[in-house]
């Protein structure tokens, strides 16, 4: 599903060595990326979530393949049907031009143009899993940071993701309520055949529910598992 091999990217006036990746998982399932901070992990998320070159201006080598698709290839915008990326800071991602949770989460599959019943039925799903149903009619903006954290993540599931990267996405929410959304997304990602990424600075809890993991760190990244 994402193939990276010797892969670089070299970001306009880079003040440093690219780092080369070499990164490979055809199965669905979870893995996560360990990084400590300024190792590289957000922008190896963004390359990973097709940002090169939209959002990610410079110049890249090497092999980089998601979902099938060469890196650079297809815009954000054609991507965005399959490819979500969930970032660490959530009131930076929410719409900004909706009333209500439920139409947040809705925001991206009325984008698609799917019927009405079929937007319910995701929002459903969405909701369910991130245990945002008692949010479902609170405007946005007034939620906390672990509730917008949680519909963050709601409105990417109800995209329908195949490839799904979390960039130190559980940073507001109790070790509890991490604990439950990860085993709660690793079921769901073998359910809907996807692949979702962690990025994250500790391994704990994240890497027992990962079925593959690597650390980033000096510009590669080594196998753990
Ligand atoms: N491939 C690269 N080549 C050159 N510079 C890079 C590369 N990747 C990242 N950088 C630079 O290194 C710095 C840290 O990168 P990034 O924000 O991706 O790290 P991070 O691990 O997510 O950090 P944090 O945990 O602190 O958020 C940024 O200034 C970024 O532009």
């Amino acid at each position: 599903m994402v193939t990276l091999e010797q892969f670089r990217y070299r970001p306009t006036h880079a003040t440093r060595p690219p780092s080369c990746f070499d990164f490979h998982r055809a199965e669905p399932g979870m893995v996560a990326i360990f990084g400590d901070n300024g190792s590289g992990k957000s922008t190896l998320a963004q390359l990973m979530a097709g940002w090169y070159p939209d959002f990610l201006p410079g110049d890249i080598e090497g092999k980089g393949i998601l979902l099938g698709n060469p890196v650079g290839q297809l815009s954000l915008v054609e991507q965005s049907p399959t490819i979500q990326l969930v970032q660490q800071s959530p009131y930076l991602q929410l719409s900004g031009c909706t009333f209500s949770v439920e139409e947040e989460v809705a925001f991206g599959p009325e984008n698609l143009c799917l019927g009405e019943a079929e937007i319910l039925r995701r929002i459903d799903a969405a909701l369910t899993l991130t245990d945002c149903h008692p949010l479902r009619y609170r405007h946005p903006g007034t939620l906390s940071g672990g509730e917008t954290q949680r519909v963050v993540i709601a409105s990417a599931l109800a995209m329908m993701p195949r490839l799904l990267i979390l960039d130190e996405a559980f940073s507001r929410l109790t070790a509890q309520a991490t604990g439950q959304l990860l085993d709660r997304l690793a079921h769901w990602a073998q359910e809907h055949g996807s692949l979702i990424v962690l990025f994250e600075r500790h391994h704990s809890p994240f890497i027992t529910c990962c079925q593959q993991a690597w650390q980033l760190r000096d510009g590669a990244l080594f196998p753990l598992c």
